[in-house]
C-alpha cells in the first residue's frame, strides 16, 4: 500500500500509486494488453476526439446523477468490470472491490477468474449495503461446470450473466509470455474450481483452452442460457451494429460494448469509437453499456453523450484496490462521481436525459468546430 499522505486527486494519481507499488509483473499483467497495445492506448487516446460544449446559465444547483442499472437506481452511470485475480492487486481482492462498490452505490461484474467465490463476493458488498452483481461466463466446453458456475451465480443472488464474447482464446499477450507471469501462490479460481495448485501446473495461456469450445456460438450458447436461467443475459465484448442485431434477435437484455480493455485482438478500435454506431442499431431495444479507458468523469460524461446508457471500468479499481484496498477502490469510484458530477453542471445539465449528442463537438485539425 502506498502512503496515504500521498495526495491522490485523479484516476493518474492513482495509477501512477499502483505502478510504484506493484511488483512489475503484475504491474504488466494488468495494465498491459494485447500484441502492439495500439487498442489499449486508442481506448484512451480516442476520448480526445470529442469536446464538450457546454450550455451556460442553466439552473445546476440540484443535479441528479443517478440512473438504472439491473432495476435499482444506481448513484451515477459507472460500475465495476468483471476483472480477474484481484488479489494481487490486495489480498482482500474481490471482496473489497465489492465492499466498496456496494458503499458507493454502483453495482459490480464477478469474474470467473475471482479469487474468491461468488457466495463470498456477494455476501461482502450486502454486508455494507444494497448492491447488485453480474456474473461473467465464458462458453465452456465443460458445460456441468459452467452450468455450475450459472446456478451459483443465481442462488447467491446476481442479476445477470456477462458473457464474455470475444475470448474464444487468450489475446496476444506478449508481457505475460516474457514474464512467465503466474498468479501468486495460493490463490485460487473458486468460481473455475481450480485450487492454487492446479493454476501453478499450467500457464494462463493453457487455462484457456477450456473456452475454445463448440457452444461458443449464438444458436449454442444462448438458448441453452436462457433455458438454465432467470437472470438477465448480456453479450460482454461487442464492437459491431451487426452483432448488437443480433444480440437483439437472441432475445439479450444487454451489451457491453468492449474490447477488453485491448487485452484480446489487438487494433479492433477504441470503444468510444465504436460505441454510436452500436447504438444506432440498438435504437432502444436492448441496454447499451460500455467499457475500455474510462479515465475520468468527462470520460463518461462523453461515453453518455455517444449512446451509452452506462459505463464500466476495469484498471482504475485494480490501481484502487493495489493504493488501500476497499478504501482504495471507494476513492476511485469518488473521483470518478465528484468529476462527472461537476462536468454535468459546468455543461449545464441537471440529469442523464439531459446529456446527448448537442453537448459534444469535435475539432477538425482543418476546420472549424463540427457538431455531431
Ligand atoms: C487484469 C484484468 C483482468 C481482466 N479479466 C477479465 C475477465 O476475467 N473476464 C472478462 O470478461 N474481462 C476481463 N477483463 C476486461 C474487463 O472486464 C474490462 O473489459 C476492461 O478492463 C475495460 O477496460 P479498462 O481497463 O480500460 O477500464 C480484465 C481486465 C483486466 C485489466
Ligand atoms: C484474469 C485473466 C485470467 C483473464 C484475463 O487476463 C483477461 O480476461 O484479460
Amino acid at each position: 500500500m502506498a502512503s496515504p499522505s500521498n495526495k491522490i486527486l485523479s484516476i493518474s494519481d492513482l495509477e501512477k500509486s499502483a505502478f510504484r507499488t506493484l511488483p512489475v509483473g503484475t504491474r504488466e499483467f494488468y495494465n498491459s494488453g494485447a500484441t502492439n497495445q495500439v487498442t489499449v492506448r486508442e481506448n484512451i487516446s480516442a476520448f480526445q476526439k470529442y469536446r464538450l460544449l457546454p450550455r451556460v446559465l442553466r439552473d445546476v444547483s440540484q443535479v441528479n446523477t443517478t440512473t438504472r442499472v439491473f432495476d435499482r437506481d444506481i448513484t451515477f452511470p459507472l460500475c465495476v468490470s468483471p476483472a480477474g485475480i484481484q488479489a494481487m492487486a490486495h489480498p482482500d481482492g474481490e471482496l473489497a472491490t465489492s465492499k466498496a462498490c456496494a458503499r458507493m452505490g454502483v453495482s459490480m461484474g464477478i469474474s470467473s477468474f475471482a479469487n474468491n467465490s461468488v457466495e463470498q463476493i456477494t455476501a461482502a458488498g450486502r454486508e455494507v449495503g444494497p448492491i447488485d452483481h453480474a456474473m461473467q461466463l465464458y462458453s465452456m466446453n465443460d458445460r456441468k461446470k459452467e452450468a455450475r458456475i450459472v446456478r451459483r451465480a443465481e442462488a447467491a443472488g446476481c442479476k445477470a450473466i456477462f458473457l464474455t464474447a470475444d475470448s474464444p482464446v487468450l489475446g496476444v499477450r506478449y508481457n505475460e509470455w516474457r514474464n512467465g507471469f503466474q498468479p501468486s501462490p495460493g490463490l485460487a479460481y473458486p468460481m473455475l474450481e481450480k485450487s492454487s495448485e492446479d493454476i501453478q501446473k499450467q500457464s494462463h495461456d493453457d487455462g484457456f483452452t477450456s473456452f475454445n469450445s463448440d457452444s461458443h456460438s449464438w444458436e449454442k450458447e444462448i438458448p441453452w442460457l436462457r433455458s438454465i436461467t432467470n437472470m438477465e443475459i448480456w453479450i460482454k465484448g461487442i464492437l459491431s451494429p451487426e452483432d448488437v442485431e443480433i444480440a437483439i434477435r437472441y432475445g439479450c437484455d444487454g451489451v457491453l460494448i468492449s474490447n477488453h480493455g485491448g487485452r484480446q485482438l489487438d487494433e479492433t478500435p477504441a470503444t468510444i469509437d465504436a460505441l454510436p454506431a452500436c447504438a444506432q442499431a440498438a435504437r432502444g431495444r436492448i441496454r447499451i453499456h460500455v467499457d475500455g479507458g474510462i479515465r475520468s468523469g468527462s470520460d463518461i460524461f462523453k461515453a453518455l453523450a455517444l449512446g451509452a446508457e452506462c459505463c464500466w471500468v476495469g484498471r482504475p479499481m485494480l490501481w484502487g484496490l493495489a493504493y488501500n484496498g476497499e478504501q482504495g477502490v471507494q476513492l476511485m469510484l469518488e473521483i470518478m462521481y465528484k468529476e462527472f458530477k461537476r462536468c454535468m453542471q459546468l455543461a449545464g445539465c441537471k440529469s442523464i436525459s439531459e446529456i446527448s449528442l448537442a453537448s459534444l463537438a469535435v475539432v477538425r485539425a482543418d476546420g472549424p468546430l463540427s457538431r455531431l
